[in-house]
C-alpha cells in the first residue's frame, strides 16, 4: 500500500437484509492517520457498515477496499486490521483471563500459534489500556468497562494500521472511557487510522479529526466534528434522537446541549 492510498475506500455500498434496504449507497474514503467518528441515531446503519467493512456482512452492491486491497477478492491483510466489536454482556463466553483474551488477538486465520515475544506484546497491550495489573484476572470478575478495555487491548496487540471500533465506550465507566480516549490519542499520534462508532463524541472530542453521520443508511454529514460542550453528559440529556422516515433529509447542526450533530427542520 502506498502511504497516500486510502485505508478505507467504500463506493456506492448497499446492504439488504431480507426486504430491508439497510445501507443505501454509502461512499466513504478514509486516508492514513485519520480518526473518524461514525455517528447517527439508533438503527441508522453504523454497525451494519462496520460489519460490512470487516467482511462479516456481504454487501448486495458496491465495493469496499481496505489497505489497498479489495474485500470481494479476499486479499485484505487482516493482520493489519484491529476490530473491537460492540460490547457483549458480562459473564458470557468461555472463562478466560484478560491475558488469554488479549493473546487471542495475535492469532489469525493463517496462524494458530502465538508468535515469539507474545508475552511482552500482551503485557504492553494491557498496559496501553491501563490494565497491566489485571492480566491474570478472569474476564467475568472484571467490570464491563474493564472487559471492553481488554477487547481493545486484543485489537491493539496486533499493532494494527487500521483500528475499527463499534461503540467501544457505550455504557462503560468513566475511568474506562478516559483510558480509552488516552489510548486512541496515542494511536492517532503514532499514525494509526481509526474508525470508531459512537453515539456522541464524549471523551473523544478533540481527538477525532472528522465526523461521518449516517441517517437511514445514507451519509448525511461528512466533515469536521462538532465542537464539544462541557455539559454534553448532563443528567437528563437524550443521547439518541428518533427520526421520522416521512420527513425530508434535514440539515445538520450542532446540538446546543450535547455538542453532537443533530438534525434541524429544513
Ligand atoms: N440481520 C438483519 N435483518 C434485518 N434487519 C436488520 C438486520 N441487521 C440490522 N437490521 C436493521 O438495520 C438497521 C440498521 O441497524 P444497525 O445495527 O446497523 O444500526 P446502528 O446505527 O448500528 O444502531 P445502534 O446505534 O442501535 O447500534 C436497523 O433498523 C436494524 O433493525
Amino acid at each position: 500500500m502506498r502511504m497516500s492510498e486510502p485505508v478505507i475506500e467504500v463506493e456506492d455500498l448497499h446492504v439488504h437484509a431480507g426486504a430491508s434496504h439497510i445501507l443505501r449507497g454509502i461512499g466513504l474514503t478514509v486516508r492514513p492517520g485519520e480518526a473518524v467518528a461514525l455517528l447517527g441515531a439508533n438503527g441508522s446503519g453504523k454497525s451494519t457498515l462496520v460489519k460490512t467493512l470487516i467482511g462479516v456482512i456481504t454487501p448486495s452492491g458496491g465495493t469496499v477496499r481496505l489497505l489497498g486491497a479489495s474485500l470481494a477478492d479476499d486479499h485484505v491483510p487482516w493482520e493489519r486490521v484491529g476490530y473491537v466489536p460492540q460490547r457483549v454482556g458480562a459473564g458470557t463466553g468461555v472463562p478466560s483471563t484478560a491475558a488469554e483474551v488479549v493473546a487471542s488477538g495475535l492469532l489469525s486465520g493463517r496462524r494458530w500459534w502465538l508468535p515469539r515475544g507474545w508475552r511482552t506484546r500482551v503485557r504492553e497491550a494491557l498496559e496501553e489500556v491501563g490494565l497491566a495489573d489485571r492480566a491474570e484476572s478472569a474476564m467475568h470478575v472484571l467490570s464491563g468497562g474493564q472487559q471492553q478495555r481488554v477487547l481493545i487491548a486484543r485489537a491493539l496487540v496486533r499493532d494494527p494500521d487500521l483500528l475499527v471500533l463499534d461503540e467501544p465506550v457505550a455504557g462503560v465507566d468513566r475511568p474506562s472511557q478516559e483510558a480509552f480516549a488516552a489510548s486512541v490519542r496515542r494511536l492517532v499520534e503514532r499514525g494509526v487510522t481509526v474508525l470508531v462508532v459512537l453515539h456522541e463524541l464524549g471523551e473523544l472530542a478533540g481527538i477525532v479529526t472528522r465526523a461521518v453521520v449516517l441517517r437511514h443508511g445514507r451519509v448525511v454529514h461528512d466533515g469536521a466534528p462538532p465542537h464539544p460542550r462541557a455539559d454534553h453528559d448532563a443528567a437528563g440529556h437524550r443521547h439518541v434522537h428518533p427520526h421520522d422516515d416521512s420527513r425530508p433529509t434535514p440539515a445538520l447542526t450542532q446540538n446546543p446541549v450535547t455538542g453532537s450533530p443533530e438534525e434541524v427542520a429544513p
